[in-house]
């Protein structure tokens, strides 16, 4: 996504598996809570699918050294960011804390990169998706999201109905929603957005509000965004806890945190990771047509 990077720029790319890498998974972090945990599930959770790329982590100057040191310890690359901050009482967010994301804008300008998967920190990945990095360029690729939850009641897509996964219902307009950069990434980006299925971006309340179009066992990307739905805040009292599918996925995650063979060893790196990493950069370099991306026609409302 990134424009060109000058050749002489090299010695700055991602070392990953003894090549080097500008193609990168991105995460961003904030603070000193739990998300680091989200961080470092995330890392373990690509080693695991035997992703080839590596993950750069976008810290605001607040996350602590410690923190620092647990995502490097775990083979992430990490590249603090300076803070973007909207302009004051412009708009009500959904959620106070929607206010640090626009600071994930920064990642445009990490111009080493030449294409980029940017996940939250409460992404899981359960299957390979290294083929995320090899669409065409000139587009910017994001899941249609769902708009049926309590959190947009204050949107007016909300107030009629309106959500992209209901394709019959329609907008003229797409009027601003209290959805921070979300907001501005739709407007800025709708003439070169491509949808990508849901299965590369589950936001977990799709199970309850759009279950027609979820193939549990299909999915590659879960994002633990709804209610109830964040793994390391998990208490089992509150809303959709008790779910069947919610406790299921919490425990997935918990499973690939807590497993210990998942942690990075840069003194043993995975020789079949390393492997995979080599035949990508040599066989992809010299493929004359991209493998295809699903991707669905876009809506008239992105
Ligand atoms: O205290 C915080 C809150 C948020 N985030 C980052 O901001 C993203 C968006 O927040 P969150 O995932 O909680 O929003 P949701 O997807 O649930 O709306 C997270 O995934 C993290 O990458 C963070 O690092 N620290
Ligand atoms: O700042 C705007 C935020 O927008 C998104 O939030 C989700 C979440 O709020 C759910 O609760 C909604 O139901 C869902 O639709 C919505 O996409 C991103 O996941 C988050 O990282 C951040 O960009
Ligand atoms: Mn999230």
């Amino acid at each position: 996504m990134a424009p060109g990077v000058p050749v002489d720029s090299f010695s700055t790319l991602a070392k990953v598996n003894g090549g080097y890498s500008r193609k990168v998974f991105v995460t961003f972090l904030a603070g000193y809570g739990d998300y680091i945990k989200g961080v470092v599930g995330l890392a373990k959770g690509l080693r695991k699918v035997k992703s080839a790329y590596p993950l750069v982590v976008a810290i605001l100057p607040d996350v602590p050294r410690e923190h620092r040191e647990i995502m490097q310890s775990q083979g992430c690359i990490v590249r603090e960011i300076e803070p973007i901050y909207p302009r004051e009482n412009q708009v009500q967010f959904a959620m106070a804390h929607f206010v640090i994301n626009y600071s994930k804008l920064r990642i445009w300008n990490f111009e080493e990169y030449n294409k980029m998967v940017y996940l939250d920190a409460d992404i899981q990945v359960y299957d390979n998706i290294d083929h995320l990095l090899d669409t065409p360029n000139g587009y910017l690729y994001a899941v249609m999201d769902c708009y049926c939850e309590k959190v947009w009641n204050q949107s007016l897509q909300y107030s009629i109905g309106y959500c992209q996964q209901c394709p019959d219902k329609t907008l003229r307009i797409t009027p601003p929603t209290p959805f921070a950069e979300q907001d501005f990434l739709n407007m800025f980006f709708q003439n070169v957005y491509k949808p990508t299925p849901v299965i590369y971006n589950l936001v977990l309340a799709m199970l309850w509000r759009h279950p027609e179009n979820v193939d549990i066992n299909k999915v590659k990307v879960a994002h633990y965004c709804a209610a109830g739905s964040k793994p390391w805040r998990y208490t089992g009292k509150e809303d959709n806890m008790q779910r069947e599918d919610i406790k299921m996925l919490v425990a997935k995650w918990w499973d690939i945190y807590n497993d210990a063979s998942l942690d990075f060893n840069a003194e043993n790196p995975d020789p079949e990771a390393d492997q995979t990493a080599f035949s990508k950069t040599s066989i992809m370099a010299s493929m004359p047509d991209q493998p295809e991306i699903p991707y669905i026609p876009a809506p008239t409302a992105a």
